[in-house]
């Protein structure tokens, strides 16, 4: 059962180096992947090193809601039992603001014959996502979504289609990893190809890729931009899901902002996920880049952003644009809330952030002012900032719940490494 949080934690800087082991928890966007492909193989697959928060349990019960038997014999395993195909769930499925599993399914389900209704919560719903349903329409699939967001609404035949597929990729990669994980279900090869040269982190669909061909799958990039995909289905399997990466970056956070060390159990170059980069960046703190190109660690921009605020010099964060439809506008709100901790901290330039760092700030543990930070519903906004208290006095952060969507532990992590976390209303 998860346990009910406060409407706010005040972080209390601990005034020390943060040491000790911390063992961030699976992958989402790997177990998500993991989840979907286990559910479209026949027989029983055993994913181990999963991510039980809100984004994974929410993939579950809609593959539940599709006939796949889901259990859970421990905390970090599922066990994934199908016949190989999806039914028709009896009412709308409803994701939350999980992009993986909104994205991954609206392309899944088109293999089912029978309408299906892919929902999100009213956050979900400002993402967009009629770049994948006019991909899925152009392989002769009825997809509806009149905002251009989520619902959408899928009339499948059963029948998946084949041959070439273009898709405008440039606001989310999860279009492409969609329409690459339901492909093998084609009726011919079907040929996935990038409209154009923009694709938010690519690393994501290499994720895909990767985790496709653990299934079974025969995937080969013909040429840069352009998959190739057989028409095999998938084959049940046994599966390692690792540590998620982008819960690493609060790790390493902490590490550049109070000057300890933390074994995670793996080291950076270990991981597969793109957001791994973000490491070398933040070793370098106090003297990180002038210019950082978040295109490629998407997800860790708000932990850099909060570190650069400490840093010795100005940082403009460039390629972020796609942090705009992300859980809520992350551009504004790490502006919005980085101000708040300072005016003046931090301002947006066209879809740059530009952070103006205040080395000062790592010396602001007893400061009079107050901050409450606006979390937005977003589990990295509400987790990043918790790392600027960890240098400041008085900074509240909002809804610390929020991080369940990816981290549910996050606060217990804090407490573990000896972090005062008052409660506050
Ligand atoms: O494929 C994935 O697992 C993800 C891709 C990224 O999204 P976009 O492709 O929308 O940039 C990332 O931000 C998200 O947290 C996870
Ligand atoms: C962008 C994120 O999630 P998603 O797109 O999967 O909702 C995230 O976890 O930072």
């Amino acid at each position: 059962m998860p346990k009910t949080l406060p409407p706010a934690y005040t972080v209390i800087p601990p005034g020390r180096p943060l040491s000790g082991r911390v063992s961030p928890p699976g992958s989402k966007s790997i177990t998500n992947r993991a989840l979907l492909l286990a559910a479209l193989a026949k027989g029983t697959s055993r994913l181990t090193g999963a991510l039980k928060s809100k984004d994974t349990v929410l993939m579950a019960e809609a593959l539940r809601q599709m006939g796949v038997v889901v259990e859970e014999p421990d905390v970090q395993s599922f066990l994934v039992t199908s016949s190989g195909s999806l039914t028709s769930p009896a009412r709308p499925l409803s994701l939350g603001n999980a992009g993986t599993a909104t994205r991954f399914l609206t392309a899944a389900v088109a293999t089912i014959n029978g309408t299906v209704v892919v929902d999100g919560d009213e956050d979900m719903r400002l993402r967009p996502i009629r770049p994948l349903v006019e991909a899925l329409r152009s392989l002769g699939i009825e997809a509806n979504a009149p905002t251009g967001c989520p619902p959408v609404t899928i009339l499948g035949t059963g029948r998946f289609g084949k041959g070439r597929v273009e898709i405008d990729a440039s606001l989310s990669s999860q279009y492409v990893s969609a329409l690459l994980m339901a492909a093998p279900f084609g009726e011919g090869p079907i040929e996935v190809a990038l409209a154009g040269h923009d694709i938010g982190a690519r690393g994501y669909v290499d994720l895909t890729l990767a985790a496709m061909r653990s299934f079974g799958a025969k995937v080969e990039e013909t040429l840069p931009g352009t998959w190739l995909v057989q028409p095999t289905g998938y084959t049940a399997t046994d599966f390692h899901v690792e540590p998620d990466a982008s819960a690493a970056t609060y790790l390493w956070g902490i590490e550049a902002l109070t000057g300890g060390t933390i074994d995670l159990g793996v080291s950076p170059d270990a991981f597969t996920q793109p957001d791994a980069a973000a490491q070398a960046v933040l070793a370098q703190f106090p003297h990180m880049p002038a210019v950082i190109d978040g295109s490629q660690m998407q997800d860790a921009v708000p932990t850099m952003a909060v570190v650069a605020a400490f840093n010795n010099h100005p940082v403009r964060f460039v390629g972020i644009a796609n942090l705009r439809v992300k859980e809520t506008d992350r551009i504004r709100a790490v502006a919005n809330e980085l101000n708040r901790i300072r005016p003046g901290l931090a301002r947006e330039d066209g879809d740059d952030l530009i952070v103006a760092s205040d080395p000062a700030l790592m010396q602001a543990a007893n400061r009079a002012e107050t901050s409450r930070i606006e979390t937005y519903h977003d589990h990295r906004i509400a987790m990043s900032f918790a790392l600027a208290g960890l240098r400041v006095g008085n900074v509240t952060i909002l809804d610390p719940a929020c991080t369940g969507k990816t981290y549910p532990e996050y606060w217990d992590m804090l407490a573990s490494l000896g972090v005062e976390l008052v409660p506050t209303s």
